[in-house]
């Protein structure tokens, strides 16, 4: 499915087609709830037609489209999260023109789509490495990682990476968080490491990259914790910050017991989702 004001691609793909039937165009514009409303009755219809046709569903937006409203849909729609599961959200980067787009500075109240699309993945296709410099390359990974430290990078020319790497992703499932969390506390470029007497911060590998207004955050903090105190935090954290936070994932130790808490939250603009 492709999103997108212009149907360029539906043209050229139906051109040669045996594979139209399976491309389905939603071009009523980026609206939120006309896209949603076109996306659901889209999802709906294809499940109850063809589900023994398809194992995925891969929905293209365009490069200027907010993700937020597509992945609010599987959580949000009722009908729409019984029936099909969000897998993940993978970005396509070109190399060769994202820092431009990501340093756009936009009027006030209006989000960089390119920073959103950053943020909000779970997986980074940095494309096109072939038109741009060991340096170039360098410091746009190092701007992608500081906007979103969670998702997995992987470096391509001309798209081509393994199917695993788009298929399959369990962005959204508990049970993975667990082991995305400890691979990221350890690597994470971005951490912030607290341990009893206080924070100390590691943003020192970001001095030299320009200041994102978008960036993530991880705190690794050593001992139990009391679930009610967690509790209010996060409440009181989505309540006053809300605005602020795109998505959070954790795995928690709390006082007296030994299993392990896995916690995500999704933000969208009024709309909070805690599993
Ligand atoms: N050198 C080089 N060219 C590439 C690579 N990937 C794609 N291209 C070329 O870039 C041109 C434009 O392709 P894309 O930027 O992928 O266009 P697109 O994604 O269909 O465009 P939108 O969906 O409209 O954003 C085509 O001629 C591709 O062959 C790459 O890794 N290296």
């Amino acid at each position: 499915m492709q999103f997108g004001e212009v149907d360029i691609d539906g043209s050229l793909v139906a051109s040669h087609s045996s594979v139209s039937e399976d491309i389905v165009m939603v071009n009523n514009g980026c609206l939120c709830c006309t896209v949603r409303g076109d996306l659901v009755k889209m999802l709906l219809e294809l499940v109850k037609k063809k589900r023994d046709k398809f194992d995925h569903i891969v929905i293209e937006t365009t490069g200027l489209a907010n993700p937020a409203p597509v992945i609010e849909t599987f959580c949000m729609d009722e009908l729409v999260s019984r029936r099909v599961k969000l897998d993940g959200v993978v970005t396509l980067v070109d190399a060769k023109h994202a820092m431009q787009h990501l340093n756009e500075v936009k009027p006030r109240f209006v989000v960089n789509e390119a920073v959103e699309q950053v943020a909000y993945a779970d997986r980074i296709i940095l494309n096109k490495i072939d038109l741009v410099t060991e340096t170039e390359l360098e410091v746009l990974t190092n701007r992608i990682k500081h906007i979103n430290g969670m998702a997995q990078i992987k470096l391509a020319k001309f798209g081509s990476v393994d199917m695993d790497f788009v298929l399959g992703v369990g962005g959204y499932d508990l049970e993975r968080i667990d082991s995305q969390v400890q691979v990221d506390s350890s690597c994470s470029p971005s951490h912030h490491h607290e341990a009893g007497h206080g924070a100390e911060h590691h943003n020192h590998h970001h001095d030299h990259v320009h200041d994102s207004t978008v960036s993530s955050v991880s705190i690794v903090y050593e001992g139990t914790l009391d679930l009610d105190e967690v509790d209010d935090w996060l409440e009181r954290l989505i309540e006053e910050k809300g605005e602020d936070l795109y998505r959070m994932k954790g795995v928690l130790s709390i006082n007296g017991s030994d299993q392990r808490y896995v916690f995500q939250v999704f933000i969208f603009f009024s709309f909070v989702s805690i599993l």
